[in-house]
């Protein structure tokens, strides 16, 4: 369990990890000396995983199949969500774009709205455009 905890740690904290749903399949609950999910949880350190590491841990049975369609579809989720902030950030940035780009062009620049630095070095040019 030692070498499983280092080893997911280290996954996650690598840059291009960020973010990456994981999910642990604790198998075999239906023998009587498996460790417990809480266990696991406890024993891999699961709570100091980085707050951008949406995890799920799924209790399984591979020779029932108990737990198996659950897990998967705790994944999904997580994938899906995953991929919802991600495609609400674009559209944030869109947006914020959009506005910038129209206040420049009705000479109304609010220097207290939030633009990125990008944006800012564009309205700065467009400004001073004829
Ligand atoms: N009771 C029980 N046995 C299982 C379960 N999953 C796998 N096994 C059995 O565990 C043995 C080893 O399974 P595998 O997963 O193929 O092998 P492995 O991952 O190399 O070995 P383990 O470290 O023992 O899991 C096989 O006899 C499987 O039938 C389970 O959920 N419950």
């Amino acid at each position: 369990m030692e070498e499983a905890k280092t080893e997911l740690h280290k996954i996650t904290r690598i840059s291009e990890n960020q973010g990456v749903p994981v999910l642990i399949v604790a198998n075999k609950q239906d023998l009587r000396n498996s460790l417990s999910p809480s266990e696991i949880e406890k024993l891999l350190a699961m709570g100091e995983l980085s707050s951008s590491a949406p995890w799920h841990l799924q209790p399984t049975c591979a020779i029932t199949g108990d737990g198996l369609k659950k897990g998967l579809e705790k994944l999904h989720d997580m994938i899906i969500k995953r991929l919802n902030v991600a495609a609400e950030k674009e559209k944030m940035n869109i947006n914020t774009y959009y506005i910038c780009v129209e206040e420049v062009f009705s000479g109304l620049i609010s220097t207290n709205r939030r633009v990125q630095d990008g944006q800012q070095y564009l309205m700065s040019k467009c400004f001073y455009l004829p």
